[in-house]
C-alpha cells in the first residue's frame, strides 16, 4: 500500500487503572424522597481511558503525567464522607463546626470537617464518574498533556460493578 492510499490512522486508547487510583468515602445512596441507605463506605476504584492521536514520536504524552492526576484527583476525595449538594431528596444545613443532612425528617449531623459536599445529585457510581470526568476535562491538565479526542472514566465501587462516563472533545 502506498502511502497515499493508506486509510486515517485509527485513534489510540490508554487505559490506565492503576492500585493507586483509589479513594475511600463514606457515603448514603439515596434511592427516593424517603428511602436511603445507612451511611457506609467503600473503596471507590478509578479507571481512565484516554484516546487520540499518538504524535511522530509515537506517543500521547507520557501517561506517568495522567497517572499523577488522576492519582492526585482520587486523593482529594480519599477518607471524606461525601454528600451530594445537588440531591432533589436532601437539604444541607451548615451550622458552626456542623453539617447537617436533612432528610426524610431527620438531621443527620457530620463534623464539616470530616465533609466534602460534591456537586451531584447523588454520590452514586454514576454521578462520581461524570462528576471525575469532568474534573478531568474543566481543570485542563489532562487534555494540557496531549491532543486527546475522549476520555472515559469509570468508577467502581466494588468487584463487578462500575458506573462509567465519557467526554469527546467537540460533543
Ligand atoms: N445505580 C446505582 N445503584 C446503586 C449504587 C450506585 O452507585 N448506583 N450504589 C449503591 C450503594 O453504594 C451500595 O452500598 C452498594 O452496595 P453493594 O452493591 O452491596 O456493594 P458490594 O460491594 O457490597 O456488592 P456485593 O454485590 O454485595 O458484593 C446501591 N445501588
Amino acid at each position: 500500500m502506498t502511502a497515499s492510499t493508506d486509510p486515517a490512522p485509527l485513534p489510540i486508547t490508554i487505559e490506565l487503572s492503576k492500585e493507586a487510583m483509589k479513594f475511600s468515602a463514606g457515603h448514603f445512596t439515596i434511592f427516593s424522597a424517603d428511602r436511603r441507605e445507612r451511611l457506609h463506605g467503600h473503596n471507590f476504584a478509578v479507571q481512565v481511558s484516554i484516546t487520540g492521536e499518538p504524535d511522530a514520536n509515537g506517543m500521547m504524552g507520557d501517561y506517568a503525567e495522567f497517572k499523577r492526576i488522576v492519582t492526585r484527583l482520587c486523593d482529594s476525595l480519599d477518607e471524606w464522607v461525601l454528600l451530594p449538594g445537588r440531591s432533589p431528596h436532601l437539604k444541607l444545613r451548615e451550622e458552626g463546626e456542623y453539617v447537617y443532612a436533612e432528610f426524610a425528617g431527620q438531621a443527620i449531623p457530620f463534623l464539616r470537617s470530616d465533609v466534602q459536599v460534591l456537586p451531584i445529585r447523588n454520590i452514586t457510581v454514576e454521578e462520581l464518574a461524570r462528576y471525575l470526568v469532568g474534573r478531568l476535562v474543566d481543570e485542563g491538565k489532562v487534555l494540557a498533556v496531549a491532543p486527546i479526542h475522549a476520555l472515559m472514566v469509570k468508577v467502581s465501587s466494588g468487584p463487578g460493578q462500575l458506573g462509567a462516563a465519557s467526554w469527546r472533545r467537540g460533543a
